[in-house]
């Protein structure tokens, strides 16, 4: 504001942010950016010190993020200690599958007030645990102080500097609102929630539909297939989120229908690829030989699936990728079924029969057991139609 002689007053100076970034692949390396570029002191935790040197020496990441200049406030470390001493926000971006056995080595370093960010998308594969209860179970930390960031947030993009927006969840307002307040910059901006169990299963859902939807980009279909398994694929997660205690709002917001369309049309999605090569008759083996970066969702399936089956939600398309992963379902038979085994029409909502009466997907499950134990306990006929 300006005095009378018109002189404007000094805003008063905020110093900035301690934020840790723990992983330097693509996307906590494009985190980092972002955390930085928002004014905030970064430091960004590699594990071989060779690319914490080429970070702080030329500003680049070669490995993830070719021909991308990073900040040059930006700073990197091998030493998590180091990475994490004075941090009020500690984002971490590594493969799920690793997350629990990194929570030992940061467990030493965990200050009484750090709030811990999972930037990661995918549940753990024995316990199918989302990665904020991976991250209550093993640090000493009330879940006040846990937030998630997700949406649709293709690094390469981001680190471009293309427009994109995100949200934070936590369930505490105030922290999502501190996290987002943190990674707001002038390409980036992130809303916040409170819906942490949608926000974080939009993010490993659609990882799921993304491998479905390259699979049948490989194969050679088009449009229409894929916007038909893009739309079902947002009622099974809509479907499977509720399920375990998420609004379905928040479905289709950023962290929902944001992402899986995101995910679903670029071919920078590493689950995308790996969808596209076994549509092109990779085997899985071979797939996971030839992606170097981390596509979640193979990981994914599996206890995805576990998790359906024991809240009685039908997940047709997730169980034909987990068909194509297994090599017991050729790539060119998948396709968006309505449902896995009934003959007659059903309504396009789950929870109803295409006039309005209720047809949960319990009812489906009860049904289907019903069919089995008439069957005398064999197969209903799999997932095909
Ligand atoms: N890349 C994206 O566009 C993007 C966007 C949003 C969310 N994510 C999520 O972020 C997470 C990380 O993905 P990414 O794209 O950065 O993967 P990436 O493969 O590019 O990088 C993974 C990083 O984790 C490190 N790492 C591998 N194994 C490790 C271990 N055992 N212990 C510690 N660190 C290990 C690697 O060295 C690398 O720095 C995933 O859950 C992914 O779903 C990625
Ligand atoms: O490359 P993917 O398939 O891991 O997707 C990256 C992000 O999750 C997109 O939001």
């Amino acid at each position: 504001m300006a005095d009378r002689k018109g002189r404007t007053a000094a805003r008063p100076t905020t110093p900035p942010r301690r934020i840790a970034v723990l992983g330097a692949g693509s996307w906590g390396t494009t985190f980092a950016k972002i955390l930085a570029d928002g004014g905030n002191d970064v430091v960004l935790w590699a594990r071989r010190p060779e690319l914490a040197r080429e970070i702080n020496e030329v500003k680049r990441n070669s490995d993830y993020l070719e021909g991308i200049n990073l900040p040059r406030n930006l700073r990197a470390t091998s030493h998590l200690g180091d990475a994490m001493r004075g941090a009020e926000q500690v984002f971490v971006s590594i493969p799920s599958q690793t997350l629990r056995s990194n929570l030992e080595a940061i467990a030493p370093h965990l200050a009484p007030s750090m709030i811990l960010v999972s930037l990661m998308k995918g549940v753990e594969k024995g316990t199918g645990l989302r990665m904020s209860e991976v991250i209550a179970q093993g640090l000493p930390i009330e879940p006040e102080r846990i937030a998630v960031a997700s949406g649709p947030n293709l690094a390469l993009e981001i680190a471009r500097e293309q427009p994109t927006a995100a949200v934070v969840s936590s369930e505490s307002l105030e922290t999502a609102q501190a996290v987002a307040m943190a990674a707001t910059n002038r390409y980036f901006r992130s809303f916040v929630n409170t819906d942490v169990i949608g926000t974080e299963f939009g993010g490993v859902l659609k990882n799921l539909i993304a491998v479905a939807i390259g699979i049948v980009d490989g194969v050679g279909y088009g449009e229409n297939t894929k916007a038909s398994i893009i739309t079902r694929g947002l009622v099974e997660m809509t479907d499977f989120a509720v399920a375990y205690g998420a609004e379905a709002v928040t479905l289709s917001g950023l962290a929902g229908l944001g992402d899986l369309i995101a995910t679903c049309e670029s071919p920078l999605s590493r689950n995308n690829t790996a969808g596209r090569l076994l549509g092109q008759g990779y085997s899985f083996n071979d797939v996971v030989k030839q992606m170097n970066q981390t596509a979640e969702g193979l990981a994914s399936v599996a206890p995805i699936l576990r998790l359906a089956e024991a809240r009685g939600v039908e997940m047709p398309i997730v169980r034909q990728v987990s068909q194509v992963l297994a090599g017991t379902l050729d790539p060119k038979d998948i396709a968006p079924h309505l449902t896995t085994d009934d003959d007659e029409p059903q309504g396009e909502r789950t929870t109803d029969d295409g006039q309005g009466r209720s047809r949960t997907s319990v009812w489906r499950s009860l049904k289907r057991a019903f069919d089995q134990l008439r069957d005398g306990g064999g197969s209903t006929g799999g997932d095909r139609s």
